[in-house]
Formats: structure tokens, C-alpha cells, sequence
């Protein structure tokens, strides 16, 4: 399996509008196909017009008209002739152009794989905020009225794909959905997606959960609808199921959601009231540099030491940032110290781009910046990352740092991840906030501000109470630029403690 080179469309918001692009190409396409048909249906509309005027004449007085020689001679011309271009015309294929640009296209297409992301992201989205499946349906998303709806068949979808993670209830919530909004149309044909076939699949997700009688209802339903077909199977069905209440009685199974996660809370935006916001300073001390330019910043814990800075980062700088990474932008990855390599993982959904100091005059002066907030030594640091979230984009709760043996050879070079310095690149209208959940502290995302933490304690251990996490993006394009400080060169910065 080659996970590493595993890409995917809907992990960053960034380049999703190529795909907006690629419609409207396809979309042209399918008309230019129309174009062709509607063509040749012109044609043999006329033809069928011209034979059936002389051949209506004709049937008028059928003995006169073949008593004319003119007459016949056309008639055998027609027949003779006319019919075979006409068996030519018709075998002629049409719109064989763009079934061609189709399959030229479909590399840009999202693949299935793409697909089972995004049921994912809606599923995450779903559970870490409450949002209900009859909202989101409705385009209302976590409270806030949206100019978006769902069809049935994105309902339909949904409900199939969550069917086959074995999901009962959710995909339960979207057929019921689906077989509620259900109004026959072309796309729907196209599918060949009759309300029946929905109805069953309903039913199917209520016998799972259990609900044998709720099930029952719907296969009657099914089998007394005007429009139903025959349905041997669908019978065959509900009499085992009949037979299975008759025998089993069983009890319909209820089942307990579980509370919310500490983790849940803070992306829900509970935590942002209890604030424990110490205090706001004007930082001139860190560096030499700060007597002339303060920085605002804001202290959000002292244990872990935890702070924010407002304005570290401007328009231009960001936009720079922006403009470096979109071309180079990959799925993000996670250090796995079991198998030595960075890997692809599904709790990461983001792509990122790594930027050396150097790069350019702005990668060094946010580098510079860094270390006026921080008073760190960057040399021997890790590079900056941008990053940009996708669709319910994430990064589930885990530690920055590494709390390997210092012989590992991840640290054994530069030390461990003294500190993370995150800089926000974007506001986010809804979500994405960074949670850290044990010390019951969310930081929502702000354009041009910084939270900076340190992951070690005095001894240079992993402080487990910098547990963190990103919430999922619920709407907006989470852009951050984030810097992890490497321990071994802050000996000079860092006073030594004992212990
Ligand atoms: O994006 C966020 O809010 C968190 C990012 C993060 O934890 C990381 O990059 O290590
Ligand atoms: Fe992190």
C-alpha cells in the first residue's frame, strides 16, 4: 500500500477551486454533446417530416398514386436507396469527441478515495459540534442559516456510504432524509434511484439497530406504494422478519450517546468564557528589538506556559506565504517514531509546505519575529510549515513534542520540541479553533495573531498538559504557519534549572 504518495483533493480549501474550473469544462462538454444530438435529431426530424407528407398523399388513394410513374419511380428511389444512408445515419455515432474529453478528464476528477474523505469530514464535523443531519440539509450549519442545500441524492449518498461503514443510526438520519426529499428527476434516473430502493435500504439500516417493527412499517410501505414492481425478495424478507418478531420478540435496543470530550467542549467554544486570561503586557524585554517595537501579548497559562501574540504577522506577509505554498501544498503527515518515517494518517487533514529560513526575505524576518516573541535561538530549529486545512479539516489532540530517548535519532540531533510557535493566517468564520483540552483553553483562530507554548517542563520532559488538538474547519480556510523550537540550542536562552 503506498500511502506516502496517497494525495488528496479535499484535504486543503486551497486548489478546491480548480475543481469549480473542471465542472464547468465537463459541463460545456455534456452541451457541446447536446448540441450534437439535438443536430441530428433536426435531421431526421425533416426526414421523417418529407417521407411521411408523400407517403400520407400517397395512402390517400393508394391505387391512383402507384399508377403514376413519376410516381413510382420516387417511391422505389426512396425505398431503394434513401433507407440504406439512412441505416448509415443512424449507426453513426454521436458525441464520441466528448466522451473522449470525459475520459481525458477524469485524472482531475476526485476518486472514491476522495469521496470517503469527505463523508468523513461531514461525520467529523457532525460529532465534534452536534450538527444535525436535518440541518445540514437545510443549510444550517452549527446555528448559522447558509445559502446551500442538499439534495436527495446527496442524502441518498451519504446514507449508502455511512451504510457500509456498517454506521446504522447516521445513515439512518440521511435515507430518511433522502426518502423525504425524494422527487423523481433526471439525475436521479441516471442513477436509477427509485424512492422504493431508498426505502429499502431504510429499512435495512432499522433492522441493524434493531428496530424490527419500525422496519416492518417501512417494507409495507414499500410493497403497498402504486408504484412498486414486484418485489419477491422485498417479500421474502419481510416475512423472515415477521417471523423473527413472532419468535424472538426481541426489544428495541436504545442507545446512550456519549457525553461530549473535554476535546469536544473546547471546539464547541465552552472553554473561551473560563479564559484564564492572566494577564495582557506589552513585551519589551524578550529581545533588545522589543524597546522600540513592543508586541501585545497575552497570557493564557503560566503551567504550561502558554501566550498569545495580537499582530505578528501582516497582510503582505501572509499573503507571501500564501502565494509560496499553494503550488507545493501536500497532504500533511505525522512523525511516526515506531516506523522512523512521516506518514499520512487520518487524524492530520491539512496540507502543508515547508519553508527554509533563508527562503526569502520574508521567511527570515517571521524567523527574526519568532525569536523577539520567543527570546529562542532558531538555528537548529525545524522549518517553517504552512499550512492550510481542508473540508472539516483537523489535526486530532496529540503532543508536539517527540518524548523519545534522547538517543533517538529524532531528537539525538537538536534536542526535543522546547516550544510551538503558531501563527493564525486567516480568521475562520466557524471551527477550527486549537484546543487544549486539559488545561480547558481554546484559542480561535485570528488573522495576524500567534500562540506560542512550550511543550517540555523544567526537566525537559513532555508536559502531558500541552495536549492539543486543531478543531475541525467547520466553514472558512484555516491557513497557519507553525515553528518548533529544538531544545539542544537554548542553552545559552534557557536558565538551567535543577532537579
Ligand atoms: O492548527 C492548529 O490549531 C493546531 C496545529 C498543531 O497542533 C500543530 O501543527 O502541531
Ligand atoms: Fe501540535
Amino acid at each position: 500500500q503506498n500511502a506516502q504518495n496517497f494525495d488528496s483533493l479535499t484535504t486543503s480549501i486551497a486548489g478546491l477551486e480548480q475543481l469549480i474550473e473542471t465542472e464547468a469544462y465537463l459541463i460545456q462538454n455534456l452541451e457541446n454533446y447536446a448540441k450534437e444530438l439535438e443536430e441530428k435529431l433536426l435531421v431526421i426530424r425533416s426526414l421523417i417530416t418529407n417521407l411521411r407528407a408523400e407517403n400520407d398523399k400517397a395512402q390517400k388513394n393508394t391505387g391512383y398514386y402507384v399508377s403514376i410513374p413519376t410516381n413510382v419511380l420516387s417511391l422505389v428511389r426512396r425505398l431503394q436507396k434513401d433507407w440504406t444512408y439512412l441505416d448509415i445515419f443512424m449507426k453513426e455515432s454521436v458525441g464520441q469527441e466528448q466522451t473522449k474529453a470525459l475520459h481525458e478528464y477524469w485524472s482531475n476528477l476526485p476518486t472514491e478515495n476522495d469521496w470517503g474523505e469527505a463523508v468523513n469530514a461531514i461525520s467529523r464535523l457532525q460529532d465534534t459540534y452536534e450538527l444535525k443531519t436535518e440541518d445540514l440539509i437545510k443549510g444550517i450549519i452549527n446555528g448559522k442559516q447558509y445559502d446551500t442545500k442538499l439534495s436527495a441524492l446527496d442524502c441518498y449518498a451519504m446514507g449508502f456510504e455511512l451504510f457500509g461503514r456498517k454506521e446504522y443510526i447516521s445513515a439512518g438520519f440521511w435515507l430518511y432524509s433522502a426518502i423525504s426529499m425524494y422527487e423523481e428527476n433526471a439525475l436521479l434516473r441516471l442513477h436509477d434511484l427509485s424512492r422504493e430502493k431508498i426505502m429499502e435500504l431504510y429499512a435495512e439500516t432499522l433492522l441493524k439497530q434493531s428496530r424490527y417493527q419500525d422496519a416492518l412499517t417501512m417494507m409495507n410501505v414499500v410493497l403497498s406504494l402504486p408504484s412498486s414492481k414486484p418485489n419477491s425478495e422485498l417479500q421474502r424478507r419481510k416475512n423472515a422478519v415477521e417471523l423473527h418478531i413472532k419468535t424472538n420478540d426481541p426489544q428495541p435496543v436504545t442507545h446512550t450517546k456519549n457525553p461530549p470530550t473535554g476535546y469536544q467542549l473546547g471546539c464547541r467554544g465552552a472553554f473561551s468564557n473560563q479564559l484564564s486570561k492572566l494577564y495582557c503586557v506589552y513585551n519589551t524585554t524578550t529581545t533588545a528589538f522589543l524597546k522600540l517595537a513592543p508586541l501585545k501579548m497575552e497570557i493564557l497559562s503560566l503551567d504550561p506556559y502558554l501566550v498569545i501574540f495580537h499582530d505578528v504577522m501582516s497582510d503582505e506577509e501572509i499573503a507571501t506565504l500564501q502565494r509560496m505554498a499553494q503550488p507545493v501544498l501536500r497532504r500533511a503527515t505525522v512523525y511516526s517514531e515506531e516506523r522512523k518515517l512521516s506518514e499520512v494518517v487520518a487524524g492530520r487533514t491539512s496540507k502543508f509546505a515547508w519553508f527554509y529560513d533563508g527562503t526569502n526575505e520574508v521567511t527570515a524576518r517571521v524567523n527574526k519575529r519568532i525569536e523577539d516573541m520567543t527570546g529562542f535561538e532558531l538555528e537548529g530549529s525545524e522549518m517553517l510549515q504552512v499550512m492550510n486545512y481542508g473540508l472539516g479539516g483537523h489535526y486530532a489532540t496529540h503532543y508536539d513534542f517527540f518524548n523519545v530517548s534522547m538517543t533517538a535519532d529524532i531528537v539525538a540531533m537538536q534536542g526535543d520540541r522546547k516550544a510551538t510557535v503558531l501563527f493564525y493566517m486567516t480568521d475562520v468564520e466557524q471551527g477550527g479553533a486549537t484546543v487544549f483540552p486539559n488545561i480547558k483553553t481554546a484559542v480561535f483562530p485570528k488573522k495576524g495573531t500567534a500562540v506560542v507554548w512550550y511543550n517540555l517542563n523544567n526537566r525537559f520532559e513532555g508536559d502531558y498538559k500541552t495536549l492539543h488538538a486543531g478543531c475541525p474547519v467547520i466553514v472558512g480556510s484555516k491557513w497557519v504557519t507553525n515553528k518548533w523550537i529544538r531544545e539542544r540550542n537554548q542553552m545559552f536562552r534557557l536558565p538551567c534549572y535543577k532537579g
